[in-house]
């Protein structure tokens, strides 16, 4: 078994997957399929790690009255369940897909989290953090803030992990993704549109993309992380700045592909993978997870072949990068 892994989900979701020809806004639709699946990033990320071989607990906040999906899911994963249940309803986020590719989401904000809550979330971490056996080797937080949790709140979960010396792996937006920075944060991954916010502009292509990942990790992130969808992934890191390019593939649904990015870069980072091969192997695995509903699956029949077809280059050396990770 691989590296134990911590994973907090505040902001989980029950992903309603609809998949339609066309949406046409303001008319009744038609359905062609439909799939209620326990998702959030955190519950994502938590599902691409134990694909991978790690054990991996779960935690965050659930609401008790519709559980029974995730209950069932992470039985089924073999997921520790440590999330705490809180009054009310996990919230549902719908996903639009048409045929032509293009993916609209709508997400709830969440349900309320209270103080009390807050601090049983904060006795649950110290206790993971703190453990004789099986002390998680990494901690990743993924996923928007549910009311009542403040980005302030977030960096202190941040700057616990960190105290405790493990690496905090942070994918999440907005004055979140301030304060997971300002907090020590190791490794953040936000995506083009994420990026652009942070760095106060409008839309980031090319170089501007590039000189925006090098100020994230200027401003003391270890591992930044952009996803740009089909146009690849940037990595600027403790191993030197990288990019990947995916190959070509039928978009379905790109719900799940950042998630699976962020849990396999992790998985190659831990497992001590060099980082071209390391990258190479999220980058795949994040393609291979928008031709269908759900995460990426490495045990897809043509994975070895999506790693070949990814497109690994140095961009601080200039040398194109080789070799695939089993
Ligand atoms: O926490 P957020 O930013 O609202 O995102 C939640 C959504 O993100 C996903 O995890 C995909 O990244 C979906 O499963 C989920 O509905």
């Amino acid at each position: 078994m691989m590296a134990p892994v911590l994973v907090l989900s505040l902001n989980p979701a029950l992903d309603l997957s609809v998949g339609l020809e066309r949406l046409a806004p303001g008319r009744v639709n038609r359905t062609r399929e439909t799939h209620l699946e326990a998702a959030g990033k955190g519950v994502n990320v938590a599902r691409v790690l134990v694909a991978l071989g790690h054990r991996v607990t779960l935690s965050g906040f659930l609401g008790s009255d519709n559980d029974g999906v995730f209950r069932r899911a992470f039985e089924t994963l073999g997921v520790e369940d440590a999330c705490l249940r809180v009054p009310g309803e996990t919230r549902t986020n719908v996903k639009l897909a048409e045929d032509d590719g293009r993916v609209t989401d709508i997400n709830g904000p969440g349900v309320i989290i209270d103080a009390e809550a807050w601090l049983r979330l904060i006795g649950e971490l110290e206790r993971r953090l703190t453990a004789s056996t099986g002390r998680p080797r990494a901690v990743v937080i993924a996923g928007s803030l549910p009311p009542g949790v403040t980005p302030d709140k977030l960096g202190e979960l941040v700057s616990r992990v960190r105290q405790a010396g493990l690496p905090a792996w942070v994918d999440t937006s907005g004055p979140a993704l301030d304060a997971a920075i300002a907090a020590g944060a190791t490794a953040v991954k936000p995506n083009e549109h994420e990026l652009a916010v942070w760095a106060g502009q409008s839309a980031l292509d090319g170089a501007a993309r590039h000189a925006a990942a090098r100020r994230l990790r200027d401003a003391d992130v270890e591992e930044a992380v952009v996803s740009a969808g089909a146009d690849g992934v940037l990595w600027l890191g403790r191993g030197g700045d990288w990019q990947a390019v995916p190959p070509r593939v039928a978009a379905v649904n790109t719900v799940g592909a950042g998630d699976t990015l962020v849990a396999a870069l992790l998985h190659g980072v831990l497992e001590e993978a060099s980082p071209d091969a390391a990258l190479r192997l999220a980058t795949a695995l994040s393609a291979e997870a928008v031709r269908h509903v759900g995460v990426g699956r490495p045990d897809a029949a043509d994975f070895s072949e999506l790693q070949r077809q990814t497109r690994v280059s140095r961009l601080d050396e200039g040398d194109d990068a080789g070799g695939a990770l089993a």
